[in-house]
């Protein structure tokens, strides 16, 4: 029997005083945890955001590592933050448990929660402790713009512009499959490839920097126009942007109803996307087909077609990576944004989806373009099971 104590042993105030031990100082901080309230230097406007992890939900105790735990919950936050254009500057962890949970879990939650806030320029700054029957994390995440400067919002998207990725799309969505094709455990010695969609799931790293390269680009763009505007100018904002959580497409529709135009994403580059998916799919396919019973002899027999479609299904459905989605004015070109689609016009009537705003794959509802079997508009929501 492990020797470790656990919350129950170490009641709330040690606990507390445990996190609290992890936590760093920092400059910008004048009043850290510890108080009634953190106090901190606020320049600008205020961005407030946020999100939760639950046991069961969206991780499960199988695959649970507590630093990696805490760099997802962190993770998830701040690129909502940085999907504005703001900066991110703290965040503050409400952490639910069962007693039974080893003392110890919160050293690895904290230190990566911290690890990854430093990433994007953040501060912890406190948080909130209870009991519950199951590991449930709360995150709430601060940031700032600067005074003068307007946010990115979903609805800026506007005909013509070029669509754009920032970061991955699919790999944490090909983790999740693994993970839960492997009875919902750690599988041993897996693949390099495996292992990194394992991380992307497990401990999602957005590249926050991706949103200064877009708004740098907007500035060079907007002082080669001859105008005025910086990307996040007084006269308005010239870029939409949101960071992928549900899936790509579930996104990107979010995008196009915000701004009321059709986002057309070129097959092209989602295969591009989806080229270095293939082989776990495969994998995947075979693990499901013998725990089904399938006969076949090895992952080989898996036909090649099932493998790009279960890879396409990740690229457009899978959430979690948190790469970023813009659209932006043609010619902005921001270093190390993929270029996957375009901005139109929504025309067309009735039942037409290309004639309503929302997302189709080459000018078709992508269900109907062949690209993908199932609804690919779906994406992941809560209270509907996985990737409905
Ligand atoms: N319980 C709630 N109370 C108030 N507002 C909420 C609540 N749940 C969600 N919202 C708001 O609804 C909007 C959509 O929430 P959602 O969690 O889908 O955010 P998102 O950015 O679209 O997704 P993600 O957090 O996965 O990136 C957000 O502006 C959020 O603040
Ligand atoms: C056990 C388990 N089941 C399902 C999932 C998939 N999942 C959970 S939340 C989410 C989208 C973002 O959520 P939110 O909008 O709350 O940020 C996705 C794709 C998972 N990670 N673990
Ligand atoms: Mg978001």
């Amino acid at each position: 029997m492990s020797t470790e104590p656990t919350f129950a042993d170490l009641g709330e105030d040690r606990i507390v005083s445990r996190i609290l031990a992890r936590i760093p100082t920092s400059d910008r901080v004048l009043i850290g945890p510890g108080d009634d309230a953190a106090v901190s230097e606020a320049p600008g406007r205020l961005v407030s955001t946020a999100d939760m992890l639950v046991e069961g939900e969206d991780f499960l105790h199988g695959w649970l590592d507590p630093r990696r735990l805490g760099v997802k919950a962190a993770a998830q936050n701040l690129a909502d933050v940085c999907a504005m254009g703001a900066r991110p500057s703290g965040l503050l962890l409400s952490l639910a448990a069962p007693g039974c949970t080893a003392a110890g879990f919160v050293d690895g939650l904290v230190d990566g929660l911290v690890e990854e806030a430093a990433r994007a320029g953040a501060s912890v700054l406190g948080g909130d402790l209870s009991e519950a029957p199951q590991i449930v994390l709360a995150v709430t995440a601060l940031g700032s713009l600067p005074a003068d400067a307007q946010p990115f919002t979903r609805s800026a998207a506007q005909d013509g512009f070029d669509v754009l990725l920032g970061g991955q799309t699919g790999w944490a969505a090909a983790g999740l499959d693994l993970l839960l094709a492997s009875g919902g455990a750690l599988p041993d010695n897996v693949p390099a490839l495996h292992a990194r969609a394992i991380e992307a799931q497990r401990a999602p790293r957005p590249d926050y920097d991706s949103v200064d390269q877009l708004r740098a680009s907007l500035d060079r763009l907007g002082a080669a126009d001859g105008r005025a505007v910086a990307g996040q100018g007084s006269e308005g904002t010239r870029a939409a942007l949101i960071d992928l959580s549900d899936g790509l497409a579930s996104d990107a529709g979010r995008m196009a109803r915000a701004s009321g135009v059709v986002i057309d994403l070129d097959p092209t580059a989602l295969d591009a996307l989806a080229q270095d998916l293939i082989p776990i799919a495969a994998h995947v396919l075979d693990l499901r087909d013998r725990a089904s019973h399938v006969e076949h002899d090895d992952a080989a027999a898996i036909d090649g077609d099932r493998s790009l479609a279960l890879a396409r299904q990740w690229v457009l459905t899978g959430g979690e990576d948190h790469g970023f989605l813009a659209a932006v004015p043609a010619g902005a070109d921001p270093l190390g944004w993929t270029t996957i689609g375009r901005v139109r016009s929504v025309a067309g009537t009735g039942d037409d989806p290309v004639g309503s705003p929302g997302v189709c794959v080459d000018g078709a509802s992508p269900a109907d373009s062949g690209f993908v079997r199932a609804d690919p508009d779906g994406g992941f929501r809560h209270f509907s099971g996985v990737g409905e």
